[in-house]
């Protein structure tokens, strides 16, 4: 790599498979701090393994995934870990809040596992949630919050220890249109104020074309697209 200095994640001929199945063959990939990408692709072509991948929850078949710069694979699970948890965040189609836990407390839980006070750790989320339109519902418990109330939530959880990268797998997959527009609109408001990078899975193209690059999985590569409201056009073909 020439630069690694703005780089926040570079996969380098990247292959995952399963078995016999080939996911994912020769992907070179790089997102830069400030970024936040749309991963499209049809159901099955990838995405999610991508995503694992890259967040270091699955190692890829061969191939190469840097974090800020540092290669991950001869790391061992210990300091995979320690980087997962201090550069990477994690929003998911389905919220998987703490229920016994206010949306303070699932906020904070994060932060205490990475070493801060609970005044520390309270604070922070406080901001965040905040920040997300939350201040009112700090003290409820997911099974007292709306949909998009608790997705909201999932995503302060993933920015509570300051990642370097957010990564988002369908995150606002499970809501109506509007508050999925809504949702999205807080999502891509916190990333672009705290200057992360992000990589976001969707099957909507209008919120894709919201972002400001825009990649599919096509035959087991990730390619540079252009999309409008009907059609997908793929770069350099
Ligand atoms: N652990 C696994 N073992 C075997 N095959 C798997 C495994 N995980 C995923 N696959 C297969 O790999 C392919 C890609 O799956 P993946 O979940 O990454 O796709 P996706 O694009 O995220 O799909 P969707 O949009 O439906 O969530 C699929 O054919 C899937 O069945």
């Amino acid at each position: 790599m020439s630069d690694t200095r703005e780089t926040v994640l570079h996969l380098e001929k990247l292959d995952r498979f399963y078995g016999e199945l080939k996911v994912l063959e020769g992907v070179d990939f790089t997102i830069s701090k400030g970024e936040i990408v749309a991963l499209l692709g049809p159901s099955g072509s990838g995405k999610s393994s991508l995503l694992h991948v890259a967040g270091l929850l699955e190692p890829p078949t061969s191939g190469e995934v840097y974090i800020n710069g540092r290669a991950t694979s001869m790391m061992n699970d210990a300091e995979r870990t320690r980087l997962r948890r201090d550069t990477l965040g994690f929003v998911y189609q389905f919220h998987h809040l703490q229920p016994e836990f206010t949306a303070l407390g699932n906020v904070s839980l994060p932060q205490l596992i990475a070493g801060r006070s609970h005044k520390q750790a309270d604070i922070r989320s406080t901001n965040i949630l905040t920040n997300l339109g939350l201040a009112e519902r700090l003290q409820h418990q997911p099974a007292q919050l709306s949909g998009g109330e608790k997705q909201r939530v999932a995503i302060a959880r993933a920015l509570a220890n300051e990642p370097s990268l957010l990564l988002a797998d369908e995150p606002t997959g499970n809501l109506d249109v509007e508050t999925s527009g809504r949702v999205f609109d807080a999502l891509l408001d916190i990333v672009q104020e705290r200057g992360l990078a992000a990589l976001i899975a969707t099957h909507d193209r209008a919120l894709a074309a919201r972002m400001d690059r825009v990649v599919a999985i096509k035959d087991r590569r990730l390619v540079q697209v252009e999309i409008d409201e009907s059609t997908v056009t793929i770069l350099g073909e």
